[in-house]
């Protein structure tokens, strides 16, 4: 590396940079500009994604700046001196308005709001965009396992697959957030206080070369003892030899279970689960691991796998079905020449696709008799959906798709995080975030929590906020034929 690696301010794309010079030497750096972050599609086809990746995003918009190394590396990239003197003053002095961490989000609502000088939320676009997208992406794949493993604890085995040290490390915390019980990663559970937790590999039996001789010398020097049985023969061998071990270790060992990592999981463990229970171990418990997802895990259980602990490593880190979430950060409203905010808008053929202007707020619909969410409400910054007796909630797109809510608690989503640079927002301890993640996940139907096919959660423009959107289409729809005609 010819430069310290200090800061994370370049940690984005070139055309970022770029587009800053260009406002800088036309003095709009410092427009008020209003962007959104949000997805077009739910990962997965699943019917809801956890929102994961907060935190870092403050301690990245705190922390930012270009530091000395920053600006030398662009200096000779030729950037003028003048423009790297004004790089080296930005800090970051906007608002951020955000759901919190842990928060169930869907398509076509906005995560996180942005304001701020057009130049500060045009350059942490890309780094917002890379937290964001990862983060979620995996703390929705983990929710996916969770809900079919059930009450059974996962662990995250993943680092070894992961897409580098970061994707580790942050992929175990949103893993942990959504639901799992522990990680093997060490030092996530340093950075994190994640449980960590682990059994031993097969390098350990071969190492020995003899299944015994590795779990005594396991049990000699650990209190807890979980075996893997699977290196030479699982039923003729490896169980066997594990049992033994716990027995003539008895009490000076607690023998917490055996660990399963190929062939036939379902009969595998149902076997081993017998000869256990015919020892005496019942209190015993069998993990398995090996390419485990929730497909895997589906069906193993109707197969009647008796498996207490899932090892799952591979297919959640690496999102191994679908390894990127289509987080978009688009401009919603900026400042005029005038200083007045005007909306703005991007029109697409595909109707689902045009962005939504304007500042807005996103509300819950919570039904006060079930305690269900009706669906999402997205509105003008000046509306108070909390007001209105009868909330009149259609489909942004297929409008005659539409239902009147009454009685409802209209609970906000979204928090000022940053209120003109100054952090204003407690971090909440990962703890709270995963029970919230929880208390969440309560407020939904199960139709929309299945992993197959879930029903599709509404998420509706208000009438004010339509009729904007319509109004600027319109505008634009003008525009378009004005050019054509000139
Ligand atoms: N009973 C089962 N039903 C469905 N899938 C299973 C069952 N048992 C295991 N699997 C899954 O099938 C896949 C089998 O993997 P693989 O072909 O690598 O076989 P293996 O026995 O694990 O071999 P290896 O020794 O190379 O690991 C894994 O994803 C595993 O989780
Ligand atoms: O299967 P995953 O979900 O990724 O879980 C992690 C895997 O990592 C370990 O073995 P590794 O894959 O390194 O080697 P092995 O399976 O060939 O023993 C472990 O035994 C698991 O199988
Ligand atoms: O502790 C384990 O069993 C473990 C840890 C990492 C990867 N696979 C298994």
């Amino acid at each position: 590396m010819n430069h310290t690696d200090d800061s994370l301010a370049l940690h984005t794309d070139k055309y970022q940079i770029n587009m800053t010079q260009a406002y800088w030497q036309d003095g709009m750096q410092n427009r008020q500009a209003v962007f959104e972050v949000y997805f077009r599609k739910l990962p997965f086809h699943n019917g809801f994604a956890v929102f994961a990746g907060l935190e870092r995003v403050i301690r990245y918009l705190h922390e930012f700046r270009f530091t000395e190394s920053d600006i030398d590396y662009l200096r000779e990239d030729g950037y003028s001196e003048e423009f790297l003197a004004y790089l080296r003053t930005l800090r970051f002095t906007g608002t951020l308005r955000s759901m919190k961490e842990g928060e169930l989000v869907f398509a076509n609502e906005p995560i996180m709001r942005i304001e701020a000088p057009l130049a500060e939320a045009q350059l942490v676009e890309t780094a917002i965009l890379n937290i964001v997208n990862y983060q979620t992406l995996i703390a929705t794949k983990a929710a996916r396992i969770k809900h079919v493993v059930g009450e059974e604890p996962c662990m995250e085995f993943g680092t070894r697959r992961a897409q580098e040290l970061d994707a580790a490390i942050w992929g175990t915390r949103a893993a942990y957030l959504a639901g799992f019980g522990a990680t093997s990663n060490v030092r996530a559970g340093k950075l994190f206080g994640i449980p960590v937790s682990g059994t031993h590999a097969h390098a350990m039996v071969q190492a020995y070369r003899d299944e015994y001789k590795a779990f005594a010398q396991y049990a000699e020097t650990h209190k807890d003892c979980v075996f893997l049985v699977d290196t030479y023969d699982t039923l003729k061998s490896g169980v066997p030899t594990a049992i033994q071990v716990a027995k003539e270790f008895g009490d000076r060992i607690r023998f917490r279970g055996i660990r399963l990592d190929s062939g036939d999981l379902a009969y595998l463990s149902k076997e081993a689960r017998r000869m256990l229970d015919a020892a005496g171990f019942t209190e015993t418990k069998i993990y398995a691991s090996n390419d485990l997802d929730e497909q895997t895990i589906i069906n193993l259980k109707a197969q009647g796998a008796q498996i207490d602990v899932w090892g799952i490593g591979t297919k959640l880190i690496t999102a191994y079905d679908q390894p990127a979430l289509g987080a978009v950060y688009k401009l919603i409203s900026i400042e005029d020449e005038n200083g007045t905010m005007a909306d703005t808008i991007k029109i697409s053929s595909n109707p689902e696709k045009i962005s939504t202007p304007g500042r807005k707020r996103v509300f819950r619909i919570v039904n006060k008799a079930s305690g269900k969410s009706e669906g999402d409400y997205i509105a003008l910054e000046h509306e108070e959906p909390q007001n209105e007796d009868h909330l009149h909630m259609f489909h942004p797109v297929h409008t005659y798709i539409a239902k009147f809510v009454s009685s409802f608690e209209a609970r906000e989503l979204h928090h000022t995080i940053f209120e003109d640079g100054s952090l204003v927002y407690p971090i909440p301890a990962l703890q709270e975030i995963r029970e919230f993640v929880q208390a969440n996940l309560q407020v939904l139907w199960e139709e929309y929590k299945r992993t197959l096919n879930p029903a599709e959660y509404p998420v509706n423009l208000s009438k004010a906020c339509w009729d904007n959107k319509m109004r600027l289409i319109e505008e634009v729809r003008q525009k378009v034929q004005q050019t054509m005609k000139a």
